[in-house]
């Protein structure tokens, strides 16, 4: 199964950016409706990435999602089924917050594959988390239908719900985002998706962001120019020193097992069983990053 580590948006309502984006060696493209286009190019927009997603070459682009507008404005439904229609992978669903609004998106999906000839269950989803009423609900959100693939989390909106700023250490995340991370395993799927970093001519402030989400349990980070690819890239692919040691300890396991040991020493640190699943998932994760590089031009 692929992993995917970089997700960059595009705005819907720049073709030029958005050919740029599939290009570029990100492992998802998100064209935006939402909140990178303003109100009165909100339809155009939508014409706009309609016609993106009918050209020949879009086959050769990276995993495509499209985010939405939010479900309660008049553009939604019309969004979604732009979505269906062009073929993405996915959907965005920002601020999400209830349950049953995954729940209706579902049904609305199902339908609409049922009309496309697809396969139903097809298109996933991606509840974008962004309120505090969202964070509080993030596990019914995770299990709300099992399209959902990942939760992924926006700091910028939820600062704002929680009348607070952002910060430099981002201390008034963390509670959020070890609750999205939390969520995410309770449900069974995926870990989540961190924020994006707005500031990106700072790659030193992007590394660090990018290493504080990886340490809590993120898989992966929004971005919004190819400039985060690599930075993001890197933190989120298992270095060298560590698949090295992955594969030390499982084989020194394999061979305590042949001789009766559960419990062993390498290095002067003790292996046993949740060691060595954490390192099988360290080579399961290089495997699928090497597929997912693998189908980039
Ligand atoms: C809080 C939120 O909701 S975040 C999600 C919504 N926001 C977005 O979608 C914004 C996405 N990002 C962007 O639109 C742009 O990066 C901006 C507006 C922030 C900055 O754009 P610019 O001022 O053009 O940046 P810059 O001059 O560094 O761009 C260099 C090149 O990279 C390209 N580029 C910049 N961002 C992107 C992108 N997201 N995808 C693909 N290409 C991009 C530019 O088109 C430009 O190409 P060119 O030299 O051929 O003209
Ligand atoms: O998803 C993101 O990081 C961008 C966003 O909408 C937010 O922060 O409000
Ligand atoms: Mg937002």
């Amino acid at each position: 199964m692929k992993k995917h580590r970089t997700w960059l948006f595009a705005p819907g309502n720049h073709p030029r950016t958005m050919e740029k984006a599939m290009k570029t060696q990100t492992d998802i493209v998100i064209y935006d409706l939402e909140d990178a286009v303003p109100l009165d190019e909100k339809e155009q927009a939508r014409e706009i990435v309609r016609e993106h997603l009918q050209e020949k070459h879009i086959d050769k682009a990276p995993y495509k999602l499209l985010r939405v507008n939010e479900s309660t404005s008049p553009f939604f439904t019309q969004d979604v089924i732009a979505g269906a229609r062009g073929n993405v992978d996915g959907i965005v669903l920002p601020k999400s917050d209830h349950p049953e609004h995954i729940k209706d998106v579902d049904q609305q999906l199902a339908a609409l594959e049922q009309e496309l000839g697809y396969e139903v269950g097809k298109i996933q989803l991606f509840p974008l988390i962004e309120s505090a009423l969202g964070v509080h609900n993030s596990y019914e959100i995770a299990k709300a239908s099992p399209r959902v693939t990942r939760l992924s989390f926006g700091a910028i909106d939820y600062t704002s719900d929680i009348q607070t700023k952002l910060s430099e250490s981002g201390e008034e995340l963390l509670y959020a985002q070890s609750q999205l991370v939390n969520s995410s395993y309770a449900a069974g799927i995926e870990g989540p998706i961190d924020t994006v970093y707005a500031d990106f001519q700072n790659e030193e402030g992007l590394l660090r962001e990018t290493q504080r989400g990886s340490r809590l349990g993120f898989k992966g980070k929004m971005i919004i120019h190819p400039k985060q690819i690599e930075v993001v890239h890197n933190v989120y692919t298992p270095g060298d020193e560590e698949v090295e040691e992955a594969k030390e300890i499982v084989n020194a396991y394999q061979q305590a097992n042949e001789q009766g040991d559960g419990a062993i020493q390498l290095n002067g640190k003790m292996i046993d069983v949740p060691v060595v699943k954490s390192a099988q998932q360290t080579l399961d994760l290089v495997e699928a990053l090497k597929e997912t590089d693998d189908t980039k031009a």
